[in-house]
């Protein structure tokens, strides 16, 4: 699924969050979206899924305007993935993935397409077998958000939206997310668009980056073009030292103090 935005605006209150954003995502591409806080990441993330709805500009869905998809047919092939994506509930791991195919239900909660990973593929794939009788509150974050994860896989999406997907893991599960995702995204074709605050994450996992800063954006490129010190200094105030990674051969952030 590809997506086109053009010249998207939206505010709240006096403040605009979002001011004529316009880029277009291919079919199959990792596009992340970076900015510090408060550029309106999670508001553009927000209008793509349809949550909200822009005050200005169009967004088109595989060349077809958003506001022309139903709800459901949405959620047949379009996933959100959010920070703190599940609330403890007393679900167990298992129900909480099985949820992810509501959509393909009828109303005799016959499941009418197939999937493409199956339950047990999933669970180990996120190292949750161990896990999948639990209920979600007694999971830890991490362990939560990789259920969500989970859920989301059930659903096979064409389209994946992530909003920080990696805020309460450590490094190593961090990669395995990030990981799983490419390596998804590379056996089914999928669209994946991540707001993401690790720098570094970004330039490792996406093809390409939109820096937004108050809601403006800045550039568009490869994470080469778009990681420069000179950049980040004006966007973030801070100025970071920018490496090449010794084995990916990208770029890498090192934080230096300001004292
Ligand atoms: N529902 C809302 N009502 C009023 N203002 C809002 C609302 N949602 C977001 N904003 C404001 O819009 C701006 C952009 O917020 P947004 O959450 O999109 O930023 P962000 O880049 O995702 O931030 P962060 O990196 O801190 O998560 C902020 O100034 C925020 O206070």
């Amino acid at each position: 699924m590809w997506i086109e935005a053009e010249k998207l605006c939206k505010a709240f209150e006096h403040k605009q969050a979002i001011d004529q954003v316009s880029f277009s995502v291919r079919q199959g591409e990792c596009f992340g979206i970076i900015g510090p806080n408060g550029s309106g990441k999670s508001t553009l993330l927000k209008l793509l899924s349809g949550i909200i709805p822009a005050d200005q500009g169009e967004i088109r869905l595989g060349g077809k305007r958003i506001q022309r998809y139903s709800r459901k047919s949405l959620a047949q092939w379009m996933a959100v993935l959010q920070q703190e994506a599940l609330p403890p509930v007393r679900f167990t791991v298992r129900e909480v993935i099985e949820m992810g195919r509501y959509p393909f239900q009828n109303w005799l909660g016959e499941d009418r397409n197939e999937t493409v990973w199956s339950m047990d593929h999933i669970l180990s794939r996120l190292a949750l077998t161990e896990l999948s009788e639990r209920t979600l509150e007694h999971l830890s974050g991490g362990e939560r958000q990789r259920a969500a994860l989970g859920k989301v896989m059930a659903q096979s999406p064409s389209l994946l939206l992530l909003d920080e997907p990696t805020t309460y893991l450590d490094i190593g599960h961090q990669l395995l997310m990030m990981d799983l995702i490419r390596e998804w995204q590379q056996e089914c074709g999928m669209t994946v668009l991540a707001v993401l605050h690790d720098l570094n994450l970004a330039a490792l996992y996406c093809d390409r980056l939109l820096l937004i800063d108050e809601g403006k954006s800045v550039a568009i490129g490869t994470p080469d073009e778009i990681l420069q010190g000179e950049r980040i200094l004006q966007v973030y105030g801070t100025e970071p030292i920018v490496i090449r990674h010794p084995t990916a051969h990208l770029p890498q952030i090192l934080l230096q103090s300001r004292r």
